[in-house]
């Protein structure tokens, strides 16, 4: 018995099993029991002692200002009572008096810290509790995971989050349950007598309305909801790189994989750089982020309450711009919070004489800006992410009297048929700390097949901007000299690329273009036009005029010109032509960006006025005129008409809006609309 204790298989007859040399171990007797262990001894005396040694303390999340001082651990303490506290304001109900009892940590790790410390509650840190307890959820503790690291994010979501798991090149997969895209349709906001008039509500906005006492019932069946659970997740972070403009935000959620799209995409630290790598969190940043500026509540698992007023389904994402505070009802879908937040920056920077846009931007060598407006699957992140150029962000941006700055610290790629010649950078990026959501994989080898469609079309995948190689750390930039409108024009009659005069600009801004193709199941054999003002109706909260009369101004105060390219189909309309080659697509922008193309020779087509030049590098120049590309010219023609039509219905409620100060803008913008 003693013998064979230390694993080794030798046989009676000195020989192993397998016919090796039997392993002779030296055995000293030490008190006359057969000792083996010939090497150094680990440093404990239990297991438990033994587990305890494996992780040393790293620097707390919200740490101290770097001072050394005697009364660092108290003013440590303090502080960290000090963010419980806030923690617990955050999450309490507004019927009861106080919030709910917070501790920090992972409540499966109780018996583990308890090992630490002889005295264990000073590991766990009490926040000032009610005295009588009006409510189960007030009698007992909730605990928060705070800003936890990728790393501890995986553990906690694949020991408790079914559909959890490590693809073959460290991403995590996740579900994100019954909703895999955004639910515009359930979106509320909050109308009070100041968003009543500062708003943009009625025919053509994404802001349907809610009252205050609606948004309060839901707000109070989200906390309930959170505070019922043994652990919360709770996210201090920033929005927006331009250190003037940052925005403090709180998430609050149940979920780890929410936690870490969040920790991917939004900003950590804007202040703290070595050359070009950050240091984050930034201590400074971190210890008085104090009580955000914005907050959310994400329930996204429990849905809301369909008896609710307002309600129509069981999802509700609701905004509430004088509290500052958005609530997640009965969706999982991580965009959600992403796209909330940038509804909130379309609000407050325009405030402050900054343009909020949905465009990605990336930065030349000689530092020439580009941005890339368009709606979902046109390619902002596909071509801002541009492996000759430095990425300042792929979907949010500001533009400032400074020039702009990235609102997220993190990219959202589409993945469905992602492919690795085409896409390296975005590839390359899905590893380790990377979110996947709804990607199918192989069981066994847990490669991914990005051209699997059976959880969604809508595969995507957050990773931080840093995961990008050539990203433009910090993400900010000057004045921009390009700005790309993207449409995938599913009718196959738009240019692959046009140049823009800024009334031009202007009008396919307010349009906002794209083509939806018809899903199989839906029976639609026609691509489906869609309009979004300002490439993101769905995100703006003022009139669509107003965002477009600040591009115009600074369009034309540092002298950007405006491109129309067409992402989408080429040789006859969706069904019958292809989509334009990414190649080409990129040769296009390519030469947008190098100034060739400003330059080149032009001609001028009929019904939309386009400017289209008559040869791009490394494009067939057949290509550059739709109609060379379409057999059947008639249906050509008709096809034109017809988009041109519905450019025309879409912006008959523009016509009546003044655009900037005066009425020449307005005038040139109404007349730079197609002609037939
Ligand atoms: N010619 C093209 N230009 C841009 N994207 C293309 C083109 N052809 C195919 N695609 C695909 O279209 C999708 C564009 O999505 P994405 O860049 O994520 O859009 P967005 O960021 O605007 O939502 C990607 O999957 C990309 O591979
Ligand atoms: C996340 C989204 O953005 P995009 O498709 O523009 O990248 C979305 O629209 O839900
Ligand atoms: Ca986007
Ligand atoms: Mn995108």
């Amino acid at each position: 018995m003693a013998s064979s204790g230390n694993g080794n298989v030798a046989n009676g007859n000195g020989t192993a099993r397998n016919g090796l040399p039997a392993i002779h171990t030296h055995k000293k007797h030490v008190n006359g029991i057969c000792h083996d262990d010939s090497g150094p001894t680990v440093k404990a005396k239990t297991i438990d002692e033994l587990h305890s040694l494996q992780k040393k303390k790293s620097a707390p999340t919200t740490p101290v200002t770097g001072s050394q001082t005697p009364f660092a651990t108290l003013s440590e303490q303090e502080r960290q009572k000090q963010q419980l506290q806030s923690i617990s304001a955050s999450l309490a109900s507004l019927t009861r008096e106080t919030g709910p009892k917070v501790v920090k940590g992972d409540p499966a790790k109780k018996s583990e810290s308890q090992v630490h410390h002889d005295h264990h509650h000073h590991h766990h840190h009490h926040v000032a509790t009610p005295t009588i307890a009006v409510s189960d959820s007030a009698l007992k503790f909730t605990h928060v995971l705070y800003n936890l690291s990728p790393a501890e994010l995986y553990e906690q979501a694949i020991k408790y989050e079914k559909g959890s798991f490590i693809t073959s090149t460290g991403a995590l997969a996740t579900l994100s349950g019954a909703k895999t895209g955004r639910s515009p349709r359930d979106k509320r906001i909050v109308k009070d007598d100041v968003t009543e008039n500062e708003l943009w509500w009625g025919k053509g906005s994404p802001n349907i309305e809610m009252d205050e006492h609606t948004f309060m019932v839901n707000r109070e069946r989200a906390v309930d909801y959170l505070n019922s659970l043994d652990k919360v997740f709770v996210n201090d972070q920033f929005l927006n790189w331009d250190p003037e403009n940052k925005i403090k935000v709180r998430i609050v959620s149940a979920r780890a994989y929410h936690s870490l799209f969040m920790h991917n995409i939004l900003v950590y630290n804007l202040d703290n750089w070595v050359g070009d790598r950050c240091i984050r969190p930034t201590p400074e940043e971190l210890e008085n982020f104090g009580t955000p500026d914005f907050t959310i509540y994400n329930a996204g698992q429990f849905p809301c309450n369909r008896y609710t007023h307002y309600m129509t389904s069981s999802t509700s994402i609701d905004l509430n711009l004088a509290r500052r505070e958005m609530v997640i009802l009965g969706t999982q879908y991580a965009g959600e919070m992403k796209k909330g937040l940038f509804s909130v920056m379309h609000y407050l920077m325009p405030k402050r004489q900054i343009l909020s846009l949905h465009s990605g931007c990336n930065m030349g060598r000689d530092g020439d800006v580009a941005l890339f407006f368009g709606l979902s699957g046109t390619g902002k992140t596909t071509l801002s992410t541009d492996h000759n150029r430095f990425l300042i962000g792929d979907d949010e941006h500001c533009w400032s009297d400074k020039g702009v700055s990235n609102i997220e610290g993190g990219c959202y790629a589409k993945c469905i048929d992602l492919c690795q010649e085409k896409e390296p950078d975005i590839w390359n990026a899905i590893r380790f700390g990377t979110v996947l959501e709804n990607v199918v994989f192989d069981e066994h080898s847990r490669e991914v097949d990005y051209s699997d469609k059976s959880v969604t079309e809508n595969t995507r995948a957050s990773y931080p901007i840093e995961y990008i190689p050539n990203a433009k750390l910090p993400c900010v930039g000057p004045h921009p000299k390009n700005v790309i409108l993207l449409a995938c024009d599913a009718f196959g009659v738009l240019p692959p690329v046009s140049k823009l005069n800024l009334a031009q600009t202007m009008y396919h801004f307010i349009s906002g273009y794209t083509a939806l193709v018809a899903g199989t199941e839906d029976g639609i054999k026609e691509p489906t036009a869609t309009f979004s003002a300002c490439f993101g109706a769905a995100f703006i909260m003022l009139h669509p005029t107003k965002y477009a009369a600040m591009l115009a101004e600074k369009m034309e105060k540092h002298g950007a010109t405006g491109w129309l390219v067409n992402t989408g189909w080429s040789g006859g309309r969706y069904g019958y032509g292809s989509r334009i080659k990414l190649p080409y697509t990129r040769k296009i922008i390519d030469a947008i960006h190098s100034g060739s193309l400003l330059n080149a020779e032009y001609k001028k087509t009929e019904i939309f006025g386009f400017e289209i030049p008559t040869e791009v590098e490394g494009v067939p120049s057949e290509i550059l005129d739709p109609i060379n590309t379409w057999s059947d010219k008639k249906a050509y023609n008709e096809t034109l008409l017809k988009l041109a039509g519905l450019f025309k219905k879409n912006f008959e409620t523009f016509t009546n809006h003044k655009i900037g100060k005066d009425n020449k803008l307005t005038e040139e913008i109404l007349a730079a609309g197609p002609v037939f």
